[in-house]
């Protein structure tokens, strides 16, 4: 092993997909190895997601990161200057502890992460071997894709309330053939849409943002896009939806506003069997209800557990405390990780472990707000998380992720693996 230690850490503001302001991290070695990191920024955030520091005030509309990289650039570079990169879970300990808060609201969970992440790539760079190869040792593999092709809720402005419609390859030789087919269903849906002059630019996560005025008819148009490029819905190409619920729960009257409708926690699994019954090429429901109405997503796993796959994200928002919660309370089964949830790299590899003792799925993810940093496309391989949903196709920032699983697949040669299908 290198024995080269941190010289230098730096961070700058730099501007995210959707043009808001977020931090990137330099971490130089002695021996001269750089690691750059970037963070991503949601929008659709749980409200016990570590803290995201933000400055405030009138310039670039509050949204500044100018204190967050200020931390990393005075106290966080101090205390870690000298130290070496190579044990990751103490240089994370280090900042959990030198931040002092639970939420990691002093130092900023957007200035720790930054960090975080660099330490990683900056340590598998001076050993000169790739990232995934640097976490993850031998034990690696390509991940289950969920391609995010219809976008709703706060990403889109397309007045439909399930905020993801995602397709999935269900059968795939290689990761690269399962993105082939995920291409031809994508630019199949987009002749569909534009031949029914509907709208086909694209939301915050490179789906398209049609007015289809309802989630059935979403699915139905992903249906007919699944079959239009020749492929069967379900058993080649399976559907995911991320309803990101608590966006239209009124925590006051404890209502789901959806589609024109109130509907209580009873209703909303009663729509959502149906659904299921109706469209059984849906494999998978994150967020199906709110992070405040733990009795609904409770209800909705005793109901459909054992049929479809349901993801808790904004509910346990890659909390390791909060999640054992949810284990216990026989909440979902599976997992939805997204570092900057948590903002340390090492606790997200918590919570990955804890999921696979307690049985659970786990899936990566990106946030709706994302650089070209494919960190989490490593990450994944590595923690051979089984899934993950980095957007779609339309957007560089999305594809690039999707590319480097491409990279990493030819790099690995036949060693590559690929994940189960989610089961
Ligand atoms: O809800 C989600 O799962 C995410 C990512 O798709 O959205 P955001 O980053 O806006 O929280
Ligand atoms: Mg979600």
């Amino acid at each position: 092993m290198s024995k080269a230690l941190i010289e230098n850490i730096h961070a700058r503001e730099i501007f995210d997909s959707r043009g808001n302001p977020t931090v990137e991290v330099d971490v130089v070695l002695n021996d001269g190895t750089l690691g750059r990191a970037a963070v991503p920024s949601g929008a659709s955030t749980g409200d016990r997601e570590a803290v995201e520091l933000r400055d405030g005030g009138t310039r670039l509309q509050g949204k500044g990161v100018a204190n967050a990289v200020n931390n990393v650039n005075g106290e966080i570079a101090s205390a870690l200057t000298g130290k070496s990169p190579f044990n990751q879970a103490e240089i994370d300990q280090l900042l959990i502890k030198l931040d002092g808060t639970p939420n990691k609201a002093r130092l900023g969970a957007n200035a720790i992460l930054g960090v975080s992440m660099a330490v990683a790539r900056a340590a598998a760079n001076s050993e000169k071997i790739p990232l995934y190869r640097y976490l993850g040792g031998v034990d690696l593999e390509l991940p289950q894709p969920f391609f995010n092709v219809i976008n709703g809720g706060v990403h889109a402005d397309s007045g439909i309330d399930v905020q993801e419609f995602m397709i999935t390859p269900v059968k795939r030789e290689s990761f690269c053939d399962g993105v082939e087919k995920v291409a031809n269903v994508y630019h199949t849906l987009k002749k569909i849409l534009a031949e029914q002059g509907l709208e086909t630019a694209v939301g915050d996560e490179g789906g398209f943002a049609p007015k289809l005025g309802s989630t059935e008819h979403a699915i139905e148009t992903l249906y007919k896009a699944i079959e239009t490029a020749g492929y069967t819905a379900g058993s080649e190409i399976a559907i995911a939806l991320d309803p990101a619920s608590s966006e239209f729960y009124d925590n006051e009257t404890q209502l789901y506003h959806f589609e024109g409708q109130k509907l209580t926690s009873h209703d909303l699994l009663a729509y959502y069997e149906n659904l299921v019954a109706k469209f059984p090429a849906i494999i998978s429901i994150e967020d199906g209800f709110s992070e405040h109405d733990w009795d609904g997503f409770a209800a909705q796993t005793k109901a459909q557990g054992d049929k479809i796959q349901l993801v808790g994200d904004d509910i346990f928002v890659t909390n390791p405390a909060i999640f054992a919660e949810g284990i216990e309370k026989g909440v979902a089964n599976a997992i939805l990780i997204k570092l900057n949830q948590i903002g340390t790299v090492t606790e997200s590899i918590e919570a990955i472990k804890m999921a696979r003792k307690a049985g659970y799925n786990t899936m990566i993810s990106h946030r709706s707000g994302e650089t070209v940093d494919s960190f989490i496309a490593d990450f994944a391989v590595a923690m051979h998380a089984g899934q993950i949903k980095t957007g779609s196709m339309a957007r560089s920032e999305r594809i690039e992720k999707y590319n480097q699983f491409l990279r990493i697949e030819e790099e690995l040669g036949a060693a590559a693996r690929l994940a189960k299908f989610p089961e």
